[in-house]
């Protein structure tokens, strides 16, 4: 019967069933016929009565044909829905007065959504229990495929006719006629923005059931140079739309080729026709009126150069500007003095840049309730949508790209675009407003650019490295967010520092994942879809399931049939380091008896150089007067740039030197951390020089896997290279100070020249003032000067550092 209903046209309904014209209930003779009669006048269908003498129909059949009838064509109109109504009327009211000789139909699923859920109350009066309600009727509405395209449930009611533009610019977005997946359209009805007009509700306070980590995997076309290759599409996206599986080509051995699949499942996978609206609906719609209730919100793009990050990212702000000013102008939100302020910057090579404000370096700092402040941080205030396509343009035209040893033109930055909502108190309140919620949509720099950390350009490796350690330490602290751990330890790069305030307190996070799909990439786009593999693979209400073993029956993985390491360890193939420094970081407690599993994950507190000298160490033992160099330096860094020397002496400065730094109560305990980091340090460079033992020795705490010296060796040499890019800075803020000191010194000595050639001048006093002004040159020259040898040969080791871990791998290998 289903079926035959299915089929049914635009024809008059049911005249294959044989019925046709209209039929008065007089008409009918035989009982159940005059029951069905009876309710299709009282519903003004008496034209759907079937002909005198026709077989007679089943009711519980006829509730169901026009119900479905009513599904298939839509409640297209007032007169429709009345009919409608009456109908329903008429079936609950002939089974209630028990008029009916007939079991109704069960409706479960509508009743069970009717419950208490009835759009009107007015109904829900006339209908009472009966089989069907209002709710079934929006039900109906959403099942009919018309309705998909025409019904309100389409357009946002927040989004305005003009604003919609923006969906239809090409520049902008894809087209959004293309055809969309059931996912979508399932989606689409479900999200909070996308209600019926009429309803206009706000969606309810808090997060609404969204969960805290969200995965997407979002696969490009092919291009045109992958087509012009011949490359194949590898990429297989399940029906179910959160599966896929890459078909990795490989050789055995014998040469002979096979092809190993991967499957992978994840929140979402969007398949190479999903337009940017599509992606939009997906991420960020939803939790988009959650930062109007102290959420912040963090959605990044994850993948390879050219893997559509960009992209997919770039149209994302403008889609959510558009839905949070049509939000602030909610009448629950209209008099709140809400206003949403735009900021966007880059991190490139470990510093800050604003990409709003020709670039200008930034500096970041902790507040004293330890919330990151980015010092000249330019903001701007946004009431219209067509000004943040222009912001969204600038800024990723001062982004900086370059060549690379992994590929010719890639972003080798993380560029963060920031929308926060304030709340003002008063219309002059500038900036100061309190800050209410925040999202952050984070185009990361290419997952490959992680591997150039054995470039032979000094800037690149150091590029490399950078990126490598702010790709892993993002990773960690999504999977600390997820898993609850009360540390996140956002210390890890300045990309995780920077959002600090995004993995604190009520947070959400989207990840979209982009790859390619040709063959070229296959290696690529694995490491990509393990990386977010890792990063939901501890949510609790996790579908995502590892890359399994090969389902072919074919030869092993290379990773399994081999264990070595790769050369360099990208952040997806280290998928080991964080299982030591996270999950297995536990059984570190319990071997080493440590209490604090902390340790282990807080890379700061690691340290190591060739020569077995830490650079975090430099700063705890006894400096020279460049310790308060670098203090006052920092200071005034830290003061936006402003600097001012400080009068006093240099030895009354050395008893000024800070504390190291981050030395806080646990210091016994980061001691304690810091030793045994240096003990495996030792052993890292012990191992190095020795061969390797088997893979398959035992993982004990005196005999751990290559691996995990891998991951420490790593994790000391991250630290070596922010030391560097610390160094780096400190030094180029020393030098600028110095050229600020040796003006005034110079204008000191001008001034001495002048009094020395008035009539009846001190020679004496000229010479002793002289002789300070030039000492004072000197050792400010001598001060640089050793500040920069010292720079040299921290660049020198951390050059042998680097040619020692390749060395140390390739040894392994
Ligand atoms: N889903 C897609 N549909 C059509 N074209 C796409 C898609 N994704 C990416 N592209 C195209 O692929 C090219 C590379 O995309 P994009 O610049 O976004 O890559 P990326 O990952 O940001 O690279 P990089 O890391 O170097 O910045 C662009 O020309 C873009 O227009």
């Amino acid at each position: 019967m289903g079926g035959q209903v299915q089929q049914s046209s635009s024809a008059p309904p049911y005249d294959h069933h044989g019925f046709s014209g209209s039929h008065a209930a007089s008409a009918a003779t035989d009982p159940t016929e005059a029951v069905m009669s009876r309710w299709l006048q009282s519903a003004g269908l008496q034209h759907l009565a079937p002909p005198t003498g026709s077989p007679a129909l089943d009711p519980r059949l006829l509730q169901n044909v026009l119900i479905q009838d009513f599904a298939r064509h839509g409640v297209q109109s007032a007169e429709d829905r009345q009919k409608l109504f009456r109908l329903i009327k008429s079936i609950n009211g002939g089974l209630e007065h028990g008029s009916d000789p007939f079991t109704p139909p069960a409706y479960g699923s509508a009743r069970q959504n009717g419950a208490g859920g009835m759009a009107s109350p007015e109904f829900r009066g006339d209908i009472g229990g009966g089989i069907l309600d209002l709710h079934s009727i929006d039900d109906i509405e959403l099942l009919s495929e018309d309705g998909v395209h025409e019904s309100p449930f389409e357009a946002s009611p927040f989004v305005s006719g003009a604003d919609k533009s923006y969906q239809n610019d090409p520049d902008v977005f894809w087209s959004s006629n293309k055809p969309r997946t059931n996912k979508m359209k399932t989606h689409e009805e479900g999200s909070p923005l996308r209600t019926t007009a009429m309803e206009k509700e706000l969606p309810p306070p808090g997060t609404n059931g969204l969960a805290r980590i969200k995965v997407v995997v979002r696969k490009r076309p092919l291009n045109k140079k992958e087509l012009a290759r011949k490359e194949e599409d590898i990429v297989a996206i399940d029906g179910n739309g959160c599966s896929l599986t890459v078909h990795e080509p490989k050789l055995k051995v014998d040469l002979t080729a096979y092809v190993e699949k991967h499957d992978f499942t994840f929140d979402a996978v969007l398949n190479d026709q999903v337009s940017n609206d599509e992606v939009y609906r997906e991420t960020v719609e939803p939790i988009i009126p959650t930062i109007f209730q102290r959420t912040k919100a963090t959605c990044f793009a994850y993948g390879q150069t050219g893997s559509g990050k960009t992209y997919t990212m770039q149209p994302l702000p403008l889609r959510a500007c558009q839905d949070i000013l049509n939000l602030m102008q909610h009448p629950a939100y209209r008099n709140q003095g809400f206003q949403l302020w735009l900021s966007f910057f880059e991190i490139y090579g470990g510093k800050l840049y604003d990409l709003l404000n020709e670039r200008r370096k930034l500096c970041m700092r902790e507040d004293g309730r330890q919330q990151v402040v980015i010092v000249g941080l330019k903001e701007f205030s946004v009431s219209h949508v067509e000004v943040v396509k222009d912001y969204i343009e600038k800024g990723n035209s001062s982004r900086s790209t370059g060549s690379t040893g992994a590929n010719e033109e890639s972003s080798r930055s993380h560029a963060i675009l920031q929308l926060a909502i304030k709340k003002h108190s008063n219309k002059k309140d500038e900036k100061g407003g309190k800050p209410v919620g925040k999202f952050s949509f984070i185009d990361l720099a290419g997952s490959e650019r992680g591997a150039d950390t054995t470039d032979n350009d000094r800037q690149t490796r150091i590029e490399g490295a950078e990126i490598n350690k702010s790709l892993l330490a993002l990773k960690e602290c999504i999977r600390a967010l997820d898993s609850e751990q009360g540390h996140i330890p956002f210390r890890g790069s300045k990309l995780t520092e920077v959002l600090r305030d995004s993995f604190v307190g009520d947070s959400r996070t989207v990840m979209i994942s982009c790859i390619s799909p040709s063959t070229g990439s296959c290696e690529h786009t694995l490491n990509t879809l393990r990386y977010a593999d890792r990063v939901k693979g501890l949510s609790k209400n996790s579908n995502s399931k590892r890359d399994p073993s090969p389902n072919t029956g074919v030869p092993l993985p290379k990773e399994i049939a081999a264990p070595t390491p790769p050369p360099t360890i990208s952040p997806e193939m280290s998928d080991d380091i964080p299982d030591y420094r996270v999950m297995d970081s536990k059984k570190a407690v319990d071997q080493s008896g440590w209490t604090n599993p902390q340790a282990v994950v807080e890379p700061e507190l690691w340290s190591f150089t060739s020569s077995n000298q830490s650079y975090a160490n430099r700063e705890d033992t006894a400096m020279t007067s460049f310790s308060m160099d670098r203090v006052s330096v920092r200071d005034s860094v830290s003061n936006g740039f402003s600097y001012q020397r400080d009068p006093v002496p240099e030895k009354n400065e050395q008893e000024r030197v800070s504390p190291p730094r981050r030395k806080t109560v646990k210091d016994d305990k980061q001691d304690k951390h810091r030793e045994y980091a240096m003990t495996e340090m030792a052993k890292i460079e012990k191992n190095m020089s020795i061969p390797k033992r088997p893979v398959t020795e035992p993982n004990t705490a005196q005999s751990r896997p290559k691996e995990t010296y891998d991951a420490i060796s790593q994790n000391g040499y991250d630290n070596n290279i922010s030391a560097i890019l610390e160094e780096e800075e400190d030094l180029i803020a020393a030098h600028r100070l110095e050229v600020e000191d040796t003006m005034e010194l110079v204008r000191e000595e001008m001034r001495l020249l002048t009094e020395v050639d008035q009539p009846g001048s001190r020679i004496d006093k000229y010479v002793s003032q002289l002789s300070y002004v030039l000492s004072r040159k000197a050792a400010g020259i001598v001060n640089l000067q050793a500040r920069l040898a010292r720079f040299q040969r921290h660049l020198k080791e951390q050059e042998i550092l680097s040619r020692n871990m390749t060395n140390g791998r390739q040894h392994c290998v």
